[in-house]
């Protein structure tokens, strides 16, 4: 069946077959896990909620300094596989350039249901903001199912939060933005959801629907997609990045060369690949001494950590990138 073939992504990898890409996928993500854990400072299985699977891991640059630029990153996986302990894919490469690397667990399905995992993840994002207040910058970088989550951030209301995070950028590697043709194929077994349960969770059409715009004009969004995936995730991809765009959003779209929907993601362990170089497009361009580039250079320095630490200053507005929202 067509739809099913077209979000299989494993069917439209080239170099190998769709089993040995998986397998390779989760091999990668595992070594590199392994390897970020044995050679870097961190924090793992820091709870982030109540729940058993509200956990994550924070690995450290050199020379620690909470006020290092922050990258938190969402597997992939259809919102039923993956886990945060097999994919620090970019950890050794970001940590090397003064980023704090968070990677974050979510209850995938059966246990977990799509609206618990946006609210899963949103609860992570102001998690970090509340224990780093210092941190130069949030940036959101997610694959595939991780993609869809880190996009729906685009749309959070964190009033109800107490802190509205320092969101400087989105990195949107291979991601599903309109979920309804999902609910067609065989990844929606384990994720039971109706029509409107993928509307409600669909940023594409919630942002086509949004009246407000983005609170911080300077955040960047990149919309990323491997030239090897396949046509519906090109216009998946491609469709977000213009409703963005209308929307009054900083983004960019980028197809990238020859990559495939696993290796888009796997690449990222390696320091001379396209997205972790720095600017404009890499995720090192949020590393300093790069941060006087393109992306970062228009976003107002915030005040000095020390004032934002005292209570009253707490509540100073920060740039942000979020729309409030309209219900
Ligand atoms: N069964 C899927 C697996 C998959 O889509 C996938 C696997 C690992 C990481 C991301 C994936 N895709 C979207 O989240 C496939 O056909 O490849």
């Amino acid at each position: 069946m067509e739809l099913e073939d077209q979000y299989s992504p494993s069917r439209w990898v080239i170099r190998r077959g769709a089993e040995e890409a998986l397998r390779t996928y989760s091999h990668i993500g595992d070594e590199a896990t392994k390897k970020a854990r044995a050679t870097r400072k961190s924090l793992l299985h820091v709870p982030y909620g109540d729940g058993e699977g509200e956990k994550l891991d924070i690995y450290f640059p050199e020379g620690v300094s909470e006020a290092s630029p922050f990258c938190l990153f969402f597997h992939g996986g259809y919102w039923q596989s993956g886990s945060k302990d097999t994919s620090a894919f970019m950890v050794n490469p970001l940590t090397e350039q003064g980023v704090t690397v968070v990677v974050v667990a979510y209850d995938i399905a059966p246990k977990g249901t799509l609206d618990q995992m946006v609210d899963q993840v949103t609860r992570s994002i102001v998690f970090v903001q509340k224990q780093y207040p210092c941190n130069e910058g949030i940036y959101l970088c997610g694959h595939s199912a991780g993609a869809h989550l880190a996009a729906m951030m685009l749309l959070a209301n964190w009033t109800k939060h107490g802190v509205t995070p320092n969101l400087k950028g989105f990195f949107l590697l291979s991601g599903i933005y309109d979920l309804k043709p999902i609910v067609y194929t065989s990844q929606n077994a384990p994720l039971l959801m109706t029509l409107e349960d993928a509307q409600r969770n669909s940023p594409q059409l919630l942002l086509e629907a949004a009246l407000t715009r983005p609170l911080d004009p300077a955040c960047h969004v990149l919309v990323s997609v491997g030239q090897h995936d396949s046509p519906e995730f090109h216009r998946q991809s491609k469709e977000f990045y213009q409703i963005l765009r209308q929307g009054g959003w900083n983004a960019s779209f980028e197809e990238i060369h020859d990559m495939d929907h696993f290796e888009i993601i796997w690449n990222l362990t390696q320091k001379d690949y396209v997205l972790t170089q720095g600017q404009p497009r890499g995720l090192s361009s949020l590393a300093p001494p790069l941060a006087q580039g393109v992306i970062l250079d228009q976003v107002p320095r915030r005040a000095p950590c020390m004032e934002l630490a005292s209570p009253s200053a707490l509540s100073l507005p920060l740039p942000v990138c979020v729309c409030v929202s309209h219900e």
